[in-house]
């Protein structure tokens, strides 16, 4: 799977975020086999502790997806993103711009106007917008060649609130890649995703705060490699009533004196 031209195997992306301890967040890494990781340039600082976070990030290989979390304003993403350029090298950049403090609901109208100034900029544009498909079509033409519709709100855990949203994203995007982000709480959520077509699921706080998020990491790894095989195979329909799995053909047939009606 390409996402801007760069070859990834793995489908999953994590978060850095909220994690007990620096082994932790390092092993749950490792083990989720993820190639892509998001940082938040505004929660960490470039000094002290900041210093070595940023050394034990470089230090696992990962592609660093730095992000403009906690950013309000088309200003503050824009200078946000400016600065991971200068600190990590890379034009890729998870643009987020929050227009609701409760919900961390994106400013969809902030959104597009930050992706049109920082792709003219050279940026690659990872935009978080909501599940919307004139939003997610603005948003292409402003440069972005990825979407990132939200699963539900940011740290909420909820799962897929909007499948219908979602399917009809893939639908209407079929060749854009589309990655889940925020909302994902348990790998049957990951793997839905999958299921429905996403592309990756990007995920952080379901990891961090899993009472293991070691073992939760290869959980959501092995469900988004599932849900993405189970679609891939083509799933059945549903049905609304019953049909025998076993044939008839072949059944025991019983004569009168066991009560039957054959000879
Ligand atoms: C780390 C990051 O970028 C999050 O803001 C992201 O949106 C993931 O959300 P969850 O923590 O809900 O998985």
């Amino acid at each position: 799977m390409k996402f801007y031209g760069e070859e990834l195997s793995s489908r999953l992306f994590l978060g850095t975020a909220q994690y007990p301890s620096p082994a932790i967040l390092q092993d749950a890494i490792k083990v989720s086999r993820a190639e892509v990781i998001t940082v938040s340039l505004r929660r960490e600082t470039t000094g002290g502790t900041g210093a070595a976070f940023w050394d034990l990030l470089r230090d696992l290989g990962c592609r660093i997806l730095p992000n403009t979390a906690g950013c309000h304003s088309v200003q503050e993403a824009v200078t946000t993103a400016q600065m991971a350029r200068e600190i990590f090298g890379t034009p890729w950049i998870k643009l987020e711009v929050i227009g609701h403090g409760d919900s961390l609901q994106p400013d969809v109208f902030g959104l597009v106007e930050a992706a049109k100034i920082l792709t003219d900029d050279g940026f690659q544009v990872f935009p978080y917008t909501t599940d919307d498909l004139v939003v997610g079509e603005k948003l292409i033409d402003a440069g972005c060649e990825v979407l990132m519709p939200w699963g539900a709100p940011i740290g909420s855990g909820q799962g897929l609130r909007n499948p219908d949203a979602l399917r009809a994203m893939r639908a209407h995007f079929p060749d854009v890649p589309l990655v889940v982000d925020a909302g994902i709480g348990r790998p049957s959520d990951a793997a839905e995703a999958m299921e429905l077509g996403m592309d990756a699921v990007l995920l952080n706080t379901a990891v961090a705060k899993a009472g293991d998020p070691v073992q939760m990491a290869r959980a959501m790894a092995g469900a988004v490699d599932a849900g993405r095989d189970g679609f891939q195979a083509d799933p059945m329909e549903r049905r609304d009533m019953a049909v025998p799995s076993t044939p008839v053909l072949g059944l025991a047939e019983f004569g009168p004196e066991f009560g039957g009606e054959f000879e």
